[in-house]
């Protein structure tokens, strides 16, 4: 296990996958509620690599290909596709591309999404790694729902900030470690990363590491 976090700017790909948004028979709310969530939650400079795309299985895996081999995305997360209708194939794609699963995420976000709503055990989101030569990306599936995207990412807390339910963000910092990414640092009144001692690093710090 190697903690050589890598010094170069983070980018993060955003894929709405969606029949309607990308046929503009509604506005995609997809990416600007994953831009704005993120945001809020990253103090760690970043960029962000946008894409509105239909429910097509083919399409899907080559944006995300190229989002992680071509644009030197870190993380990439998608929002739709995920459930049990006929066109609903973001999961399979991103199984497709990646070389290893990272069921823990998918897992966990059906058992937060459980607390908001009864349908959440409709969604089959994944996660995956994909590695090439030179580096590797995390790539995480959110459901459609625009409002799903901050249930799932940060959990649920009570009127006073006190976390009931952590979201899955938490996890990502330390995995983009994990895979050679550059360090991750995040606004605590939103998500708190969890890393182990011996891989958190004071904020003075981060940029000479
Ligand atoms: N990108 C989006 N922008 C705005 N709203 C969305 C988006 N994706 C989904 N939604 C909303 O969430 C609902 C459930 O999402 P789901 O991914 O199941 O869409 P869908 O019924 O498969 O249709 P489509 O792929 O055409 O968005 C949609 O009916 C729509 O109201
Ligand atoms: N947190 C959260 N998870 C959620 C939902 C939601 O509103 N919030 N909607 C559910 C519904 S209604 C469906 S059908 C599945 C799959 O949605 P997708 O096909 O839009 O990805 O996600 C589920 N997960």
């Amino acid at each position: 296990m190697s903690l050589q976090t890598s010094k170069d700017e983070l980018v993060i790909g955003l894929v709405s996958v969606s029949d309607r948004a990308s046929g503009g028979v509604y506005e995609d709310k997809g990416i600007p509620a994953l831009q704005d969530w993120l945001a809020a939650a990253i103090t760690t400079p970043y960029r962000i690599e946008p894409r509105l795309i239909p429910d097509e299985r083919a399409q899907i895996e080559q944006t995300l290909v190229d989002l992680v081999d071509q644009a030197g995305c870190h993380l990439v997360l998608t929002t739709g596709g995920t459930g049990p209708a006929r066109r609903d194939v973001t999961p399979e794609a991103t199984l497709a591309i990646g070389t290893k699963e990272m069921p823990g995420f998918g897992e966990q976000m059906r058992q937060i999404s459980l607390q908001f709503v009864p349908t959440a055990i409709l969604s089959r989101q994944v996660a995956v790694i994909r590695e090439n030569d030179s580096h590797a990306a995390l790539v995480m599936n959110l459901p459609g729902q625009p409002k799903a995207i901050k249930e799932t990412l940060e959990g649920l807390k009570d009127a006073d900030g006190k976390v009931l339910v952590g979201g899955i963000f938490a996890a990502v910092p330390y995995c983009i470690d994990l895979i050679g990414g550059p360090y991750i640092d995040t606004n605590p009144a939103v998500t708190t990363a969890w890393r182990p001692k011996s891989a958190q690093r004071p904020a003075s710090t981060q940029d000479n590491a």
